[in-house]
């Protein structure tokens, strides 16, 4: 009896898709592969058969002195020719099943797919590995198959694994993050065009791309496919730790005064400034494009809030969180009034497509349109009715769909990281009839997730390749809680007469609050869900 010999293991971390741009003198490629380069395809789409079989065989020489596996892109007949470790198919060329047949029993193949039933059916027919794509736009090549989107690699991923296109240093990291799926699953590595080849320093650039995804692997496989959830609570998650990381990050605040950077609307945006200096941030409210990049380097923390959206703020969104990721520092996105319009829903759709939110906070009927629930109406900026059957759920699923921090805020506040789920029961009905409460809560959170990322986890240290280091999930308890119980201390002072002495009150009490007064008053529930 004869055994067929095994295909050759690919480690496809960083996969390099190339041609004759990195030929002749095979400097840069070696270049690409000493930096990290783990797999290279071969993709010639204009050459002729004579040409091709040039590049694939000078391509194999170079990658057989590193000891790095070659594919050759569509061409079975190449492919045979120089003896390639793989091909890659796309969806318009060869089927797998004739391939199988022409090839060797060992060479490797891969499929190019762009929505779950094309990966299903690449998973019956046998592949090695798919190829998600593109997902992001690029310019490399022209797009037959829509783009996937980063939030949308998750559901291909539950049903097999690998890499992509339009990846780019600068968003690698949310690219693997936010294409987690639901059940844990990450990408097995990134191809990669443009980055590598266009670049003067190939080796820098593939080692920086092979860091990132060496860390982000390490992260995920240490936290069982879990990256995205935030708690470390030191020690295991209970009430009490809960709320003595709370009056932990209140003093940090206190003692670090972080800069917050808040891209608001014009309703609420001096109460917002004011409830930050009253917790003990600095508030700095900027809105211009321009100065973007300037304010990511110098600042803790950024919220984007939509309420009153134009142009020039949503430019100035799309900016923010892109280089609040760069810098992995949080970013807290408030879709307000999202399921009013569809310029609001198509807007936090291209943030939440572009860059990771840490954590997204909105009342029930602003959950339920990000999550596309129709459970919950809203009216304008308001939520209406009881709220979602099952709210602990409901955050629960959209915080393992956005890979964030939901909250959901309410008569009760609800809260999750996908893994561990909140609820925060103090507050005074006063709150639902101020203007602007849920973006106050939001300056909160912002403000202490600004310093959640300096306090140290007495559990000894972060997982690698997160996008934020900290307990983010703390802080966005901190926000809700330290907001809550000074309202209550507010109205029991007993010169609140109504909404108008109510909201100077509340910060007055913000000022002065004690953590002794939260130690005693916060009312935490945990849900196992
Ligand atoms: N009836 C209530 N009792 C106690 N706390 C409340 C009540 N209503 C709202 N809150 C608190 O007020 C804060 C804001 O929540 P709310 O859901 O009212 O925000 P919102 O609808 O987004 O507000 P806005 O659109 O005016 O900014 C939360 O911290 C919440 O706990
Ligand atoms: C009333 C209102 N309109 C746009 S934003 C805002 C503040 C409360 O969300």
């Amino acid at each position: 009896m004869t055994s067929t010999p095994p295909k050759r293991a690919i480690d496809y971390s960083l996969y390099l898709v190339t041609g004759r741009d990195l030929l002749p003198s095979g400097k840069v490629y070696s270049q690409a592969i000493l930096g990290g380069v783990t797999v290279v395809q071969v993709r010639e789409k204009d050459a002729d058969t004579g040409e091709f079989l040039t590049i694939a065989r000078a391509t194999k020489t170079i990658c057989d002195k590193h000891n790095i596996p070659v594919i050759i892109n569509d061409r079975v007949d190449i492919a045979i020719a120089i003896r390639a470790d793989g091909v890659h198919l796309g969806q318009t060329d060869m089927s797998v099943e004739v391939a199988k047949k022409l090839l060797p029993p060992t060479t490797v193949i891969g499929v190019s797919v762009n929505n779950v039933n094309q990966a299903k059916k690449a998973v019956e027919d046998g592949v090695d590995y798919v190829g998600i794509g593109a997902v992001w736009d690029t310019k490399t090549k022209k797009l037959v198959q829509p783009v996937v989107g980063v939030r949308n690699v998750g559901e291909l991923l539950d049903v097999f694994a690998v890499g992509e296109c339009g990846i780019k240093t600068t968003n690698l990291l949310r690219t693997l993050h936010g294409s987690v799926s639901i059940s844990g699953y990450g990408l097995d590595g990134v191809a990669v065009v443009s980055e590598i080849v266009a670049s003067r320093e190939p080796r820098e650039v593939a080692k920086e791309l092979k860091g990132i995804v060496m860390e982000f692997k390490s992260g995920l496989s240490m936290s069982n496919g879990l990256l995205f959830s935030t708690s470390y609570l030191g020690g295991p998650v209970t009430k009490e730790n809960i709320v003595e990381g709370v009056v932990e990050l209140m003093k940090r605040v206190r003692e670090l005064n972080p800069l917050v950077h808040q891209i608001t609307n014009n309703v609420v945006a001096t109460q917002s400034a004011n409830v930050t200096l009253a917790i003990g941030g600095s508030p700095i409210m900027a809105t211009a494009p321009q100065e973007m990049e300037d304010l990511a380097k110098i600042c803790n923390s950024f919220l984007v809030n939509i309420g009153t959206l134009t142009t020039t703020t949503q430019e100035a969104m799309m900016m923010i969180g892109q280089y609040a990721n760069l810098q992995r520092k949080p970013v807290v996105l408030d879709p307000v009034g999202i399921g009013a319009t569809q310029y609001r829903k198509n807007t936090v759709n291209e943030l939440l497509d572009t860059w990771q939110a840490t954590v997204i906070k909105g009342n029930a009927g602003e959950i339920a349109a990000i999550a596309g629930s129709s459970e919950v109406a809203s009216k304008g900026v308001d939520s209406v009715g009881v709220g979602f059957k099952d709210p602990a759920s409901a955050v629960q699923r959209l915080a393992r769909r956005e890979k964030s921090i939901v909250v959901m805020t309410g008569p009760v506040d609800y809260i999750s990281d996908g893994i561990t789920t909140i609820s925060l029961h103090n507050g005074n009905e006063l709150l639902g009839k101020i203007t602007g409460s849920g973006c106050i809560t939001g300056s909160c959170i912002t403000t202490y997730c600004g310093v959640a990322a300096s306090v140290p986890s007495s559990t000894g240290g972060d997982v690698p390749g997160r996008m934020v280091k900290g307990d983010m999930l703390l802080g966005a308890v901190a926000g809700i809680l330290v907001l809550t119980i000074a309202a209550e201390l507010a109205v029991e002072r007993g010169n609140v007469r109504g909404p108008g002495t109510f909201l100077p009150s509340l910060i007055d009490e913000l000022w002065t609050l004690d953590t002794e007064e939260v130690r005693k008053r916060a009312k935490v529930v945990l849900h196992s869900t």
